[in-house]
């Protein structure tokens, strides 16, 4: 099975490595992170009540979404820009931690191996609940305070006036409520290869996981 999982907490870098593996291979990537944003922009944009798990589950089961050429649609709406907003990650981590919205996204997001040359699934929880059999799992960390000036340097970039403290404290609220929550908390399968790149450049992180790879495919 073409499938390698890479889990691991916010802005360490999961979707930059995924993204860059996955080109590597010729595969297709599963932004996990993007199901969960979307379910939250549907609570912000459609008035549900963001503790009504219930429904926010019915109505994120009957959304039509489309990753195409690296736009997301919802509905025929092109929602990439809004799903990156920080209000849009917050309220992802609240509501991922509902059990409700979790089992509606299950199969949606195991569907993605189906018809394709090979998959990597980056998120929280690939490795232990929705790729539990994947080849490789690895696990991405990286220092806080390293992870905060990454994320600073990204908005930055993007011309987003951005307070380094607000991130720092924000990723560790982020942190804590993604690695406490009672379903699928974040935290490496125990069969998962951790990498810890608070001090290796972008390529050294794509370069050893495509290493673990090719041992695993030998
Ligand atoms: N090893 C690294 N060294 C320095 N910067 C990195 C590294 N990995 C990722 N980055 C940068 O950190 C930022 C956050 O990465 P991103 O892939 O969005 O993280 P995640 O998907 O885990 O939230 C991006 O600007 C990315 O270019
Ligand atoms: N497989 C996943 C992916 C994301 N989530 C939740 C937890 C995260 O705080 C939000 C947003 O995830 P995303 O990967 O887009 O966030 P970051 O870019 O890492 O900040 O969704 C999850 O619970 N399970």
């Amino acid at each position: 099975m073409n499938l390698i999982t890479i889990d691991g907490p916010s802005a360490s870098g999961k979707g930059t490595v995924s993204n860059l593996v996955a080109k590597a291979l010729g595969w297709d990537v599963l932004d996990s992170g993007a199901l969960y944003r979307i379910s939250a922009y549907a609570v912000q944009t459609k008035d549900i009540n963001p503790e009504d798990a219930q429904t926010i589950a019915e109505v994120v089961g009957k959304l039509d979404i489309k990753f195409q050429e690296g736009e997301v649609w919802v509905d025929g709406v092109e929602v990439s820009d809004i799903l990156r907003q920080e209000s849009t990650g917050k309220m992802a981590s609240k509501i991922a931690a509902y059990p409700e919205l979790r089992a509606a996204l299950l199969d949606r997001q195991r569907n993605f191996i189906h018809g394709v040359p090979g998959l990597v699934g980056d998120g929280r929880d690939m490795g232990t609940v929705i790729f539990p059999n994947a080849p490789l799992k690895i696990f991405l960390v990286a220092d806080v305070n390293e992870r905060a000036n990454r994320r600073y340097k990204q908005l930055v970039d993007k011309g987003v006036v951005a307070n380094y403290d607000e991130i720092l404290a924000d990723l560790q609220r982020r942190d804590d409520q993604d690695m406490n929550r009672a379903v699928a908390p974040l935290k490496p399968a125990d069969d998962a290869v951790v990498i810890d790149s608070s001090h290796m450049g972008i390529q050294d992180v794509v370069d050893s996981i495509l290493k673990e790879w090719a041992k695993k495919s030998t």
